[in-house]
């Protein structure tokens, strides 16, 4: 039997459903770059939820995105604020991880400076994810900026827990991502999984959580399955990446996506894996088709 009938065999087995979609050495590598990936909302296994980040998907209006997005099972976007909640609506898709409320990603909550401002954004903001039925409200460390670790704790506990009550009454959970200082984001405080999660613990509330974001993990500290299975209880939300370089999350990269999203269905996680790639390939959707195959498990 030649490589290329085992394959073609396969990819029917795969649409005919009698083969896995999603394993280490499965569709990934059974696809070329030639050969249309052919993935439906139907065929998704449904144990991971599956959203993509609006900004990666630029080249794209938020309607063509929502559209694109549908057809291949993603359920909701990231990223993005109320202007464009009426056309994730309009399509059916959830807004799963807001932004809107922050300032930027280097002036956040670990600076008193930035208090007043932050604490006014969020308190409009909380209702209004509540109001469009929304459930996570992104939210930064902000740069060191010379301040220690306990520094940034303690400044980021003061304004947050400011926060925490409106937040609860409104079941909305403001969630802090997890970026790498190493290369993207240099002197981002919330840098290492053990920052966040000692925040998480000193806030201790069910509406304060992390985003781990895989492709900036891997960078930062790595160890990512044995990170998301010891603290999965802090994380709300999940991004993917490919490392290096934040593109194609592929065999063209080091992580195994497919692998580590087991680990997070293992966990029990109900929440968002949102894919957060810059797409390199000319057919960005492919790619993004491709994507939701490696991470449906
Ligand atoms: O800007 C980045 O690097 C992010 O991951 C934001 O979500």
């Amino acid at each position: 039997m030649s490589a290329s009938f085992d394959r073609r065999t396969a990819i029917k087995g795969i649409l005919a459903g009698t083969v896995t979609l999603g394993i280490p050495t499965g569709l990934s590598a059974l696809v070329t770059p030639n050969e249309e990936l052919k993935l439906d909302s139907n065929m998704l296994k449904g144990r991971i939820n599956h959203s993509v980040a609006r900004w990666c998907f630029s080249d794209f209006d938020v309607e063509t995105l929502c559209v694109e997005a549908k057809k291949i099972g993603i359920t909701g976007i990231d990223l993005v604020g109320p202007k464009d909640w009426p056309i994730l609506k309009k399509h059916n898709l959830v807004s799963t991880m807001c932004n809107g409320a922050e300032l930027n990603l280097v002036d956040g909550f670990n600076d008193l400076k930035f208090h007043e401002q932050l604490i006014k954004n969020y308190t409009e903001m909380i209702p209004l994810v509540a109001e469009a039925g929304y459930k996570n409200l992104i939210c930064f460390s902000g740069n060191r900026r010379g301040k220690t670790d306990e520094e940034g704790w303690n400044n980021c506990v003061m304004g947050l827990k400011k926060l925490i009550p409106l937040a609860e009454k409104h079941k909305v959970t403001l969630v802090m991502e997890l970026l790498n200082s190493k290369i993207d984001h240099k002197d981002y405080q919330c840098d290492k999984t053990y920052w966040g999660v000692e925040l998480a613990k000193r806030i201790n509330s069910e509406n304060f959580k992390l985003l781990y974001d895989i492709y900036h993990m891997q960078i930062d500290e790595g160890d990512v399955i044995r990170t998301i299975r010891e603290n999965h209880k802090y994380i709300a939300h999940y991004h993917t990446g490919g490392v290096p370089g934040r593109n194609e999350i592929d065999e063209s990269q080091e992580l195994n996506y497919s692998t580590i999203m087991k680990a997070i269905g293992d966990t029990g996680f109900t929440g968002f894996v949102g894919q957060e790639f810059i797409p390199k390939q000319k057919d960005k959707i492919a790619s993004l088709k491709k994507a939701i195959a490696i991470c449906d498990i």
